[in-house]
């Protein structure tokens, strides 16, 4: 069976099986990678490792060591590309585009056929269209919840706050409810308007460390898929003639 891990900015997240029969799974802070295979059961012996990250070289490096040292396995790296499985990238150089993102589209698209609105709100916060045909029509980065918290916190000297997000974006009665909602406000706020850009109805595909926040907070329904990236990931790797069910 496959261990198939995603390698975010901030979070790595694995799981273990096949399709829909995934037997474990963790995560691990990025910063720490070195000790991620440390965390993963002795009992899993995987035929092979497939890979999404959108971190740079080294970690990659780190990655591939860590395997070959433990399983005696290379590692497959997933790649943006111009087309796959009838999903069409708008870039110019879709090697540029982030492979997370691709693989979300793969695989809130694949299962659907029908026009919609991938988003992925973890460190940073990414709204992707992709038609019904497959074509992916654009989309948005922006920064994520805590980098603009951080943010807000270091241009400021009188905005201080502690506590956790709730779901609530009325006006806010305190610093805290201000900025929280606020930066609520700002995302949910910043997804409905790019739901006005294309034509159409969307569905709407939320994943990420805050897509279920998001997802309660707009009110437009949809669904939260957290393993998006990896769902995407075995389709491609199948694809790619890996071999799904090694
Ligand atoms: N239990 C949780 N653990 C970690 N982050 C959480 C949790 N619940 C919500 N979050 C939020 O999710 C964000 C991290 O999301 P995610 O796990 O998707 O990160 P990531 O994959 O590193 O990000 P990206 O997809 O942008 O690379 C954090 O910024 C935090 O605001
Ligand atoms: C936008 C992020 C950081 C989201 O994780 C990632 O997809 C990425 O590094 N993308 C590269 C730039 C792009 O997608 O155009
Ligand atoms: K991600």
């Amino acid at each position: 069976m496959i261990l198939q891990i995603d390698i975010g900015n901030t979070r790595v997240k694995w799981r273990f099986g096949n399709g829909p029969e995934m037997l474990e799974r963790g995560d691990h802070p990025r910063a720490e990678i070195a000790m991620l295979l440390e965390t993963i059961p002795t009992s899993i012996t995987p035929a092979a490792v497939w890979v999404a990250s959108v971190a740079g070289e080294s970690i990659a490096t780190e990655l591939g060591q860590a395997c070959q040292q433990r399983w005696g396995l290379t590692p497959w790296f997933a790649e943006s590309s111009a087309q796959v499985l009838g999903l069409q990238n708008s870039y110019v150089e879709p090697g540029r585009m982030g492979v997370d993102r691709w693989l979300a589209m793969l695989g809130a698209w694949h299962s659907r056929r029908q026009q919609v609105a991938v988003i992925d709100a973890g460190s940073a916060l990414t709204i992707d269209f992709v038609a019904a045909s497959g074509q992916h029509l654009g989309g948005y980065i922006l920064p994520g919840m805590d980098s603009m918290e951080r943010a807000l916190l270091s241009d400021t000297d009188r905005v201080r706050f502690g506590t956790a997000p709730r779901d609530r974006l009325e006006p806010g009665r305190s610093t805290e409810a201000a900025v929280y909602n606020g930066l609520l406000l700002s995302q949910a706020g910043a997804i409905r308007l790019a739901l006005e850009q294309v034509s159409g109805d969307c569905e709407l595909v939320f994943s990420g460390g805050n897509g279920a926040l998001l997802c309660a907070c707009l009110g437009l329904g949809g669904t939260v898929e957290v393993d998006l990236v990896l769902d995407g990931l075995l389709l491609l790797g199948a694809e790619s003639g890996l071999g799904a069910s090694a």
